[in-house]
């Protein structure tokens, strides 16, 4: 944990004005709880609010506090592997059913769950100081932006030039577009009563936002859902574990509630932040998109490479048929990570795509059911060899199109540099280590066409016909 906190030593992102000015206390994680400087404003009155709907008290295992990553929590006391931190009942929790339920109800019917709360999250911040909603003091604590990708400007996207990030980060900002202006006409503009103001697609950007990076998912029932307070527990790359650190349950015997319960993955010590593992899954680049940050595991290193069986093949049928057989489709994304061995289904495909000449029989519908065994191996010289070539021709057109290389990167990282530029150089440089291992792989198949057994000699050898040297036993009289 002290080697994470050390590269994260900018300043808190931007909140709502008052936390503005308040100070940067990069320390108080390590410090002892004696040590916390004062909460700002909004977040004092947010804990007021907590406390006077009983949700938490003075004997709450832990607080909201000023941290290195924002806002975090932080243990009031010693607090042991899996102690329950926190608890809140349902009746706090904002998901699609909080926005049915509200003055927007009626008209949010039938939009997409996050977009709904989107625009619910948007009118509780727009309203102004004076409508007393009881989650006033909730949308306050929540931040202007993140270091995520969604909100960089022109100039530090070009960082991250020539990444799959960019592109995805490009075609999310596009969506939230569309969807944006779809409801902006169809919701918005039409209940002027409900939306006296105007929303921007910044504003939506900013919901967006939001939901990216502090929405729980996976959970029973609950596939949207924002919990005040549980939402500002931060994450740990140190903090391995697979098993998630909340869930929902009953709220006790004699409760038809429910409520949503946040446990401590790992013990913690008064005054240090409790910290959870986010999504072991995430690659890199969802991190940096859903939260603005990444981690230096070289596993969360990954590159999608996107396969496809062309419609111009004269196999097409054939091929589509086969790949649906074995659970793959016309278009098929193998996603690579740094360190692992290529994805199981990945060079069955590469071959059955590549798949031509003399080589088409195996197409045959006699071999069916075989089809597929057959191309987890080589196939014929021919076909190993065009895979190889396109993969790697793929791979180095990739690696050229970035604006540095890996070295360039590698010194990057060594130095003291803002946490946007941090997360554009740790992307950058890990889309160009997968590639690289990409072609290293290649090039090694590459170098082997020649001692590969083919698919010719697998079957003379099954049929017995090949001897135990490899040479072929022929049949002429001697
Ligand atoms: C669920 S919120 C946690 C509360 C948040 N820190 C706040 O101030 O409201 C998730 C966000 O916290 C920040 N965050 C959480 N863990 C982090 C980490 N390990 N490094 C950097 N930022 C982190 C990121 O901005 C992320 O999008």
């Amino acid at each position: 944990m002290a080697t994470f906190f050390s590269t994260f030593s900018t300043p808190n992102p931007l909140r709502s004005k008052s936390i503005l000015h308040h100070h940067h206390h990069q320390l108080t994680v390590k410090c002892s709880a004696a040590a916390s400087p004062p909460l700002p404003p909004p977040v004092q009155t947010f804990w007021k609010w907590l406390s006077d709907e009983k949700v938490v008290s003075s004997k709450s295992p832990a607080k909201p506090g000023t941290v290195a990553e924002g806002l975090g929590l932080v243990a009031q006391r010693d607090i042991a592997r899996n102690e329950v931190v926190l608890e809140i009942p349902k009746k706090f929790w904002i998901n699609p059913d909080t926005v049915s339920g509200s003055e927007i109800g009626r008209v949010c019917d039938g939009l997409k769950p996050w977009i709904s709360v989107a625009l619910f999250l948007i009118r509780e911040k727009l309203r102004g100081e004076d409508d007393n909603s009881p989650w006033r003091s909730y949308i306050e604590i929540l931040p202007e932006f993140t270091d995520s990708t969604i909100f960089w400007s022109e100039e530090e996207l070009s960082e991250i030039e020539g990444t799959q990030l960019l592109s995805t980060t490009l075609s999310v900002k596009e969506y939230v577009k569309n969807e944006f202006q779809q409801v902006q006409d169809q919701v918005i503009l039409p209940n002027k009563q409900l939306f006296p103001f105007s929303v921007t697609l910044k504003d939506f950007i900013w919901a967006f936002g939001i939901l990216r990076s502090r929405a729980f998912s996976r959970l029973r029932g609950q596939n949207l859902v924002l919990i005040p307070l549980a939402d500002l527990i931060n994450h740990s790359p140190s903090i391995t574990t697979e098993d998630y650190a909340y869930e929902i349950k009953g709220a006790g015997l004699f409760s038809r509630d429910q409520i949503f319960s946040l446990r401590s993955p790992i013990p913690v010590k008064a005054g240090q932040q409790v910290l959870i593992q986010y999504d072991t899954n995430k690659s890199n680049a969802e991190l940096a998109l859903d939260y603005g940050f990444i981690e230096s595991t070289p596993d969360r290193n990954t590159y999608t490479l996107t396969l496809q069986i062309s419609n111009s093949d004269p196999f097409f049928d054939d091929k589509l048929d086969i790949a649906e057989a074995n659970g793959t489709k016309e278009v098929q994304y193998f996603d690579i990570t740094l360190g692992r061995p290529l994805p199981p289904k990945m060079l069955p495909y590469l071959r059955l795509v590549a798949l031509g000449g003399t080589d088409a029989f195996l197409l045959e519908s006699i071999f069916r059911n075989a089809v597929w065994d057959h191309l987890e191996q080589p196939v014929s010289r021919d076909n190993e060899e065009v895979i190889c070539q396109v993969v790697r021709s793929a791979c180095q057109s990739a690696l050229s199109s970035y604006r540095t290389n890996i070295e360039e990167d590698e010194k990057l990282k060594g130095e003291n540099i803002k946490p946007r530029l941090e997360i554009a150089v740790g992307i950058r440089a890990g889309e160009k280590k997968v590639l690289q291992q990409i072609d290293g792989i290649f090039e090694e198949m590459e170098m082997e066409l020649n001692e590969y057994e083919y698919y010719q000699e697998r079957r003379l050898r099954d049929l017995g016909l090949v001897g135990e040297q490899g040479d072929i036993i022929f049949w002429e009289p001697k």
